[in-house]
């Protein structure tokens, strides 16, 4: 008797705690549990029938009875033992886990993905800035317009029109953005022929969700256009938007193709630029406009050094409030 009552106990304190009090139950214990009260009850049931009706029941009967109780009365003794190793090794388990849960909480938390987003008119001076703040910060880096730059380019190169939607938006899917090649992109043709494919709705769709997922990449990533801080990142903690007059974009245009050996008209270039700005802030698509929450920012008067520190005192402050 003293050696059931201790297998009912060893059987019934995990089954205990297994149902009240795990989040996640197997039901492991309860079928042991289960299964030892049943043998339980077949030994005696069968005990209590073969006392008493042993005289009158077939041979046959007598002797099934009798090998199940035998049976049950062997194995009782074994449900308790599988109870008992299986309830160490789930202890081992559980203080596993949490010896392993405590360590990682020590871990510093890995610093998810931050955002820069700059836009800005043409040659305001945005790429410039967002590639030093990149270099400076370790972040990944896209100037979204060479994706603008890439579809404009593949239709210029097979003849066609650059007012065909469904045309367009093929080449913006076939854009790569691992394959944006500056140099080849950054004529000035190329950047107004973009500003005509950019008004299309279906070509922004399949630009905006690839720059959209860049964005993400971590450490960070800073991204300049002319829609980032609207559509393509809205969240970004940090959107700085770079302007300048137009005749000094114009005249930094032009010292930028003259230093590279190019041949250029200033007032050409500058009729260009504010042709190409109210192209871009009159469509009807994600038209330029600073972010409500966008930090301003005048670089006609101001070098690029000065606009880096006054965009690197935002982005380090907002750093700041992310990792606290
Ligand atoms: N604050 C500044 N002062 C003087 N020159 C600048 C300044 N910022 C950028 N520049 C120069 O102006 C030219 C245009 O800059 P950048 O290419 O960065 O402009 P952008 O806004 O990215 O132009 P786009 O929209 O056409 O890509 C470059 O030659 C760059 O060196
Ligand atoms: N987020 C963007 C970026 C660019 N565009 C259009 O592409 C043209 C070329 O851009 P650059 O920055 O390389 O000069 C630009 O004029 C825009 O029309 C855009 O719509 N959205």
């Amino acid at each position: 008797m003293f050696f059931l009552l201790t297998s009912f106990v060893v059987v019934a304190i995990p089954y205990v705690i297994e149902r009240f009090g795990l989040r996640v139950r197997f039901g492991l214990f309860a079928l042991l549990f289960w299964l030892f009260v049943f043998q339980f009850v077949l030994i005696f049931s069968i005990d209590a029938l073969l006392q008493n009706f042993a005289t009158s029941m077939p041979d046959l009967l007598e002797s099934m009875l009798t090998t199940l109780g035998g049976f049950a009365f062997v194995t009782i003794g074994i449900t308790p033992i599988i109870t008992l190793v299986l309830a160490a090794a789930y202890l081992l388990f559980a203080l596993g886990q949490w010896l392993f849960d405590r360590d990682e909480k020590d871990m510093p938390t890995p610093q998810r993905h931050f955002t820069v987003a700059i836009d800005g008119p043409a040659a305001s001076g945005k790429g410039t800035l967002a590639r030093r703040i990149a270099e400076a910060y370790g972040f990944h880096h896209l100037d979204t317009g060479l994706t603008y730059r890439a579809v404009a380019k593949v239709l210029m190169d097979q003849n066609m029109p650059l007012d065909d939607e469904f045309l367009a938006e093929k080449a913006a899917r076939s854009v790569d953005l691992t394959k944006l090649d500056r140099a080849v992109l950054s004529a000035h043709a190329v950047g107004e022929a973009a500003s005509k494919v950019a008004v299309m709705p279906a070509v922004r769709r399949a630009l905006v969700a690839m720059q959209h997922s860049f964005a993400e990449r971590p450490p960070g990533a800073v991204l300049d256009g002319r829609d980032i801080g609207t559509v393509v990142c809205p969240d970004a903690p940090v959107k700085l938007y770079i302007t300048a007059s137009p005749e000094a974009r114009a005249r930094r245009r032009y010292d930028e193709i003259r230093s590279n050996g190019g041949g250029a008209n200033y007032e050409e270039i500058l009729e260009d630029l504010t042709r190409r700005d109210a192209r871009d802030m009159g469509r009807t698509d994600s038209p330029l406009k600073p972010a409500a929450d966008a930090h301003l920012l005048d670089t006609t008067e101001m070098d690029i050094e000065t606009a880096f520190l006054s965009a690197k005192t935002l982005i380090d402050q907002a750093l700041a409030k992310n990792t606290h």
